[in-house]
């Protein structure tokens, strides 16, 4: 027996930083939704009590390091499962790029397996297993739009934004989210406005979503990573709506609403750029085949 289930890549519309937390975690207030770019995960039922993971991918880790295992692992410490499971993951997510590549694929592992070992446990019981992984976990097991809140953990869905075309480029080299977060000056931020974002995103107001595009973490990656702001301009030269770094970088993303002028910031950065992909807005766990 085998299942399948897809992770599609998040993107943020807002990332705000209010304080560091006693336990050296950022208190954020964050609006993420889903792109239709998805690692693909398959799940073999084993009788023997195992977990194996098989990626394509040289970037990814195939043992305990993997966040696909970890998922798997408390799913099956934490309800007593006799069963393992052989995940394989077809990677199309580029790796350490803030698109929170492994948080979707170890929400992807939960899904799985709680269909594959039959479990019947709730999308908002495992969005709480799944903060014990990453902050992002919660968020990727719905799948949807949402204003994170907490350390992310705390998840409040919305509506599907307006549809649009996305643009995603990744620059050659990852970022490391912890280094980012530490190297933030907590007294120069400037707010995004999180609330007018959630109104805009309630009233389908596709204008609205476009002026609110703001990320604090982009003070912090944009000066240490000249080619994320090169790519920004080019993606608005091109044409683009709005652009914006997602997560702690370093892909940056450009929103559009005509197919044409996608295909137009694509080509624009051929060259620029090895990892450019031009996907739809999801939005929604419903939209996800
Ligand atoms: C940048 C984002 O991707 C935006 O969605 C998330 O805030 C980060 O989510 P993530 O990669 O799942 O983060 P985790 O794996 O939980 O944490 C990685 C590191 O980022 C820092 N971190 C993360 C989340 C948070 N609210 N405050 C933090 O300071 C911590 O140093 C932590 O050690
Ligand atoms: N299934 C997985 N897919 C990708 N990376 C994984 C996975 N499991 C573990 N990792 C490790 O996690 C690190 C971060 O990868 P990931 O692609 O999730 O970063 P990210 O997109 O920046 O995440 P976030 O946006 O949540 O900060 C990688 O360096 C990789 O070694």
């Amino acid at each position: 027996m085998y299942i399948i289930e897809k992770a599609p890549a998040k993107i943020n519309l807002t990332l705000d930083v209010l304080y560091k937390r006693p336990d050296q975690y950022h208190e954020v207030e964050m609006v993420m939704t889903t792109v239709d770019l998805a690692d693909r995960l398959e799940f073999f039922l084993l009788e023997e009590d195992k977990i194996e993971i098989a990626s394509d991918n040289r970037f990814v880790p195939n043992d305990e390091r993997n966040l696909a295992y970890r998922a798997a692992k408390l799913l099956k410490d934490r309800y007593q499962i006799k069963q393992g499971v052989r995940i394989k993951i077809d990677k199309q997510i580029p790796v350490a790029a803030g698109l929170a590549g492994g948080s979707s694929d170890a929400a992807a592992t939960f899904r799985g397996l709680n269909r594959l070992w039959d479990l019947d446990i709730s999308l908002d019981d495992l969005a709480v297993l799944g903060a014990e992984i990453g902050s992002d976990v919660s968020f990727c097991v719905y799948n949807s739009t949402a204003l994170a809140k907490g350390r992310g953990e705390n998840i409040t869905e919305l509506p599907a934004p307006p549809q649009c075309w996305v643009v995603l480029a990744k620059p050659v080299q990852g970022v490391s989210t912890q280094s980012v977060y530490q190297s933030l000056k907590l007294n120069d931020i400037e707010h995004p406005d999180t609330e007018g974002m959630v109104h805009a995103i309630q009233e389908g107001d596709y204008q609205g979503v476009c002026h609110r595009l703001k990320n604090v973490l982009e003070a912090v990656t944009l000066p240490k990573k000249p080619e994320v702001t090169q790519i920004k301009n080019q993606m608005l030269q091109s044409g683009a709506d709005a652009v914006l770094m997602s997560g702690s970088g370093p892909t940056v993303f450009a929103l559009v609403q005509q197919e044409t002028r996608a295909d137009r910031i694509y080509n624009s950065l051929r060259g620029f750029c090895d990892e450019v992909y031009v996907v739809r807005l999801l939005g929604s766990q419903q939209k996800l085949d």
